[in-house]
Order: structure tokens, then C-alpha cells, then sequence
């Protein structure tokens, strides 16, 4: 059963359950139905979004990799940046035409988990 995209309200209620996630649209965020009206009618969509420092870049490259094991467990993917020492992730659900989803704010709970277990803030 495909993913259901969240209104604005529920996307609020789990967001406030985050802290540190954020929603961005930076350009690259339109999804995988750019250029149709299931994207938000040409705005680009918003992906959730968060940035982690660690200790050092062998400490963010093992929590990119322990982020990229908990992707294809949940079958779902984030685009995941590796900086000197940050990890970024931003994440929608393409098969919802890159709108947000329960799927994106599972995954994003689940890097919460794993993130406070690494150290990284
Ligand atoms: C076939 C496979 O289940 C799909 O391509 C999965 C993989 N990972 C995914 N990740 C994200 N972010 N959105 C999806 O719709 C998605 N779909």
C-alpha cells in the first residue's frame, strides 16, 4: 500500500516531536514528480531534513554507514551527505511524488536513535 502524504497539521505535530529536524526547499527538493500537480502545483516540495557534527570524519563515516543500514532495512532512503565532520540527511517519499510521509518521519526517528548512540549532535 503506497504511502498516504501528510497534511500540514500532521506534518507540524510530528515535526515538534523532532527537535532538530527541520523542513527545507532548497531547490533540490521536487521530488519525483517534478513538473506535475502531485508536487504542490510547481513549488518545490520540502524534504525533512537534519544536520549532525561528530567527533571526526571516520566517526561520520560510521554513522553513515550505520544510517545507510537502517535505509535499507526500512526500504526507505534519504540523500545522505557525508561532510569533514557532519552528516546530512534529507528525505521525502518519491513514490508519493516527493511529498512527506509516515515512512520519512519513521526514518528519521530511527536516525535520531542511532545518532544519540554514535555521540553526534
Ligand atoms: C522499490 C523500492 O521499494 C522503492 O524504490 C523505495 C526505496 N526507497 C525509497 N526511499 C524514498 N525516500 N522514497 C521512496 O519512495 C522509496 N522507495
Amino acid at each position: 500500500m503506497p504511502a498516504e502524504p501528510l497534511s500540514q497539521k500532521e506534518i507540524e505535530d510530528r515535526l515538534a516531536e523532532l527537535p532538530g529536524w527541520s523542513l527545507t526547499t532548497d531547490g533540490t527538493g521536487t521530488g519525483a514528480a517534478s513538473g506535475t500537480a502531485a508536487a504542490g502545483g510547481g513549488a518545490a516540495a520540502p524534504k525533512l531534513t537534519r544536520s549532525y557534527r561528530l567527533a571526526s570524519h571516520f566517526a561520520a563515516a560510521a554513522v553513515v554507514v550505520h544510517i545507510a543500514q537502517v535505509q535499507e532495512e526500512l526500504n526507505h532512503h534519504s540523500e545522505l551527505t557525508l561532510g569533514y565532520d557532519t552528516v546530512s540527511l534529507a528525505v521525502s517519499t518519491h513514490s508519493a511524488g516527493g511529498a512527506l510521509t509516515d515512512l520519512d518521519f519513521a526514518l528519521a526517528r530511527a536516525v535520531e536513535a542511532l545518532a544519540a548512540v554514535h555521540g553526534a549532535r
